[in-house]
Protein backbone atom coordinates (compact mmCIF):
# COMPACT_ATOMS: atom_id res chain seq x y z
CA UNK A 1 0.00 0.00 0.00
CA UNK A 2 1.79 3.33 -0.74
CA UNK A 3 0.45 6.75 0.86
CA UNK A 4 0.98 10.01 -0.74
CA UNK A 5 0.74 13.34 1.06
CA UNK A 6 0.34 16.84 0.23
CA UNK A 7 0.70 20.23 2.48
CA UNK A 8 -1.31 23.19 0.95
CA UNK A 9 -2.44 25.94 3.17
CA UNK A 10 -5.42 28.81 3.26
CA UNK A 11 -6.62 31.70 5.66
CA UNK A 12 -9.69 32.55 6.42
CA UNK A 13 -11.73 34.38 9.34
CA UNK A 14 -14.06 32.28 11.38
CA UNK A 15 -16.07 32.46 14.93
CA UNK A 16 -16.65 29.35 16.75
CA UNK A 17 -20.56 29.13 17.30
CA UNK A 18 -21.61 27.30 20.73
CA UNK A 19 -18.40 28.33 22.63
CA UNK A 20 -17.40 30.29 25.22
CA UNK A 21 -14.52 32.21 25.32
CA UNK A 22 -12.43 34.18 22.68
CA UNK A 23 -12.33 32.20 19.85
CA UNK A 24 -16.24 32.86 19.64
CA UNK A 25 -15.03 35.72 18.59
CA UNK A 26 -14.11 36.89 15.31
CA UNK A 27 -10.70 35.79 14.29
CA UNK A 28 -8.61 34.49 11.20
CA UNK A 29 -6.01 31.89 10.88
CA UNK A 30 -3.78 31.11 8.37
CA UNK A 31 -4.91 27.13 8.43
CA UNK A 32 -2.14 24.37 7.00
CA UNK A 33 -3.52 21.91 5.17
CA UNK A 34 -2.29 18.09 4.82
CA UNK A 35 -3.77 15.65 2.39
CA UNK A 36 -3.44 11.73 2.57
CA UNK A 37 -4.35 9.56 -0.08
CA UNK A 38 -3.69 5.58 -0.22
CA UNK A 39 -3.67 3.61 -3.79
CA UNK A 40 -2.22 0.12 -3.95
CA UNK A 41 -1.84 0.55 -7.73
CA UNK A 42 0.50 2.61 -9.70
CA UNK A 43 0.71 4.08 -13.39
CA UNK A 44 3.31 3.36 -15.92
CA UNK A 45 5.37 6.35 -14.20
CA UNK A 46 5.15 4.78 -11.00
CA UNK A 47 2.68 7.39 -9.73
CA UNK A 48 -0.38 6.08 -7.72
CA UNK A 49 -1.91 9.52 -8.26
CA UNK A 50 0.15 12.62 -9.77
CA UNK A 51 0.71 14.97 -6.78
CA UNK A 52 0.30 17.79 -9.22
CA UNK A 53 -3.32 16.57 -9.79
CA UNK A 54 -3.80 15.87 -5.76
CA UNK A 55 -2.33 19.70 -5.23
CA UNK A 56 -4.56 21.06 -7.80
CA UNK A 57 -7.76 19.69 -6.63
CA UNK A 58 -7.13 20.11 -3.01
CA UNK A 59 -5.82 24.06 -4.16
CA UNK A 60 -8.97 24.24 -6.29
CA UNK A 61 -11.10 23.59 -3.07
CA UNK A 62 -9.53 25.48 -0.91
CA UNK A 63 -10.00 28.15 -3.11
CA UNK A 64 -13.64 27.93 -1.80
CA UNK A 65 -12.49 28.53 1.73
CA UNK A 66 -9.67 31.47 1.09
CA UNK A 67 -10.11 35.26 2.11
CA UNK A 68 -13.76 34.27 3.58
CA UNK A 69 -15.85 34.33 6.32
CA UNK A 70 -16.33 30.24 6.95
CA UNK A 71 -19.20 30.89 9.25
CA UNK A 72 -20.99 32.85 5.99
CA UNK A 73 -20.03 29.54 4.03
CA UNK A 74 -23.33 26.99 3.30
CA UNK A 75 -21.05 23.85 4.84
CA UNK A 76 -21.01 26.26 7.93
CA UNK A 77 -24.01 27.84 7.88
CA UNK A 78 -25.54 25.42 11.05
CA UNK A 79 -22.15 23.89 11.84
CA UNK A 80 -19.60 25.63 13.66
CA UNK A 81 -16.55 25.89 11.38
CA UNK A 82 -13.81 24.26 14.11
CA UNK A 83 -10.85 22.47 12.61
CA UNK A 84 -12.43 19.38 13.14
CA UNK A 85 -15.40 20.40 11.00
CA UNK A 86 -13.02 21.72 8.37
CA UNK A 87 -11.57 19.09 8.39
CA UNK A 88 -14.22 16.53 8.09
CA UNK A 89 -15.47 18.93 5.04
CA UNK A 90 -12.57 18.80 3.20
CA UNK A 91 -12.37 14.99 3.57
CA UNK A 92 -15.36 14.64 1.80
CA UNK A 93 -15.54 16.89 -0.55
CA UNK A 94 -12.27 15.17 -2.05
CA UNK A 95 -13.39 12.18 -1.63
CA UNK A 96 -15.84 13.10 -4.17
CA UNK A 97 -13.55 14.26 -6.39
CA UNK A 98 -10.35 12.37 -6.37
CA UNK A 99 -12.00 9.00 -4.83
CA UNK A 100 -12.10 6.19 -6.89
CA UNK A 101 -11.81 2.07 -7.30
CA UNK A 102 -8.10 2.70 -7.26
CA UNK A 103 -7.32 6.32 -4.95
CA UNK A 104 -9.43 6.55 -1.32
CA UNK A 105 -8.55 9.70 0.31
CA UNK A 106 -6.97 8.16 3.84
CA UNK A 107 -6.85 11.52 5.91
CA UNK A 108 -7.23 15.69 5.78
CA UNK A 109 -5.19 17.24 8.75
CA UNK A 110 -6.12 20.90 9.06
CA UNK A 111 -3.33 22.70 11.59
CA UNK A 112 -5.04 25.54 12.67
CA UNK A 113 -1.59 26.72 14.57
CA UNK A 114 1.44 25.34 14.06
CA UNK A 115 1.15 23.60 17.74
CA UNK A 116 -2.78 22.71 17.42
CA UNK A 117 -3.82 20.46 14.24
CA UNK A 118 -7.85 18.39 13.73
CA UNK A 119 -7.56 15.26 11.47
CA UNK A 120 -10.72 13.36 9.91
CA UNK A 121 -10.20 10.14 8.43
CA UNK A 122 -12.97 6.89 7.97
N1 LIG B 1 -10.59 21.17 19.33
C1 LIG B 1 -10.57 22.47 18.94
N2 LIG B 1 -10.33 23.41 19.84
C2 LIG B 1 -10.31 24.70 19.46
C3 LIG B 1 -10.54 25.05 18.12
C4 LIG B 1 -10.81 24.02 17.19
O1 LIG B 1 -11.03 24.26 16.00
N3 LIG B 1 -10.82 22.75 17.63
N4 LIG B 1 -10.49 26.34 17.77
C5 LIG B 1 -10.25 27.30 18.61
C6 LIG B 1 -10.23 28.71 18.13
O2 LIG B 1 -10.50 28.73 16.75
C7 LIG B 1 -9.01 29.56 18.47
O3 LIG B 1 -8.76 30.46 17.43
C8 LIG B 1 -7.80 28.79 18.79
O4 LIG B 1 -6.67 29.58 18.62
P1 LIG B 1 -5.43 29.40 19.52
O5 LIG B 1 -4.36 30.17 18.89
O6 LIG B 1 -5.19 27.95 19.80
O7 LIG B 1 -5.93 30.06 20.85
P2 LIG B 1 -5.05 30.87 21.79
O8 LIG B 1 -4.40 31.98 21.06
O9 LIG B 1 -5.93 31.22 22.93
O10 LIG B 1 -3.95 29.80 22.18
P3 LIG B 1 -3.18 29.70 23.50
O11 LIG B 1 -2.14 28.68 23.21
O12 LIG B 1 -4.20 29.21 24.49
O13 LIG B 1 -2.68 31.05 23.78
C9 LIG B 1 -10.06 27.02 20.04
N5 LIG B 1 -10.08 25.66 20.36
ZN1 LIG C 1 -10.07 30.10 15.47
Amino acid sequence: MFRLTIHTAFAAAHNLINYQGDCENLHGHNWKVEVSVTTNELDKAGLGIDFKILKRETNTLLKTLDHKYLNELPPFLEVSPSSENIARYLYHELTKILGSDKVKVEMVTVWESDFAAASYYE
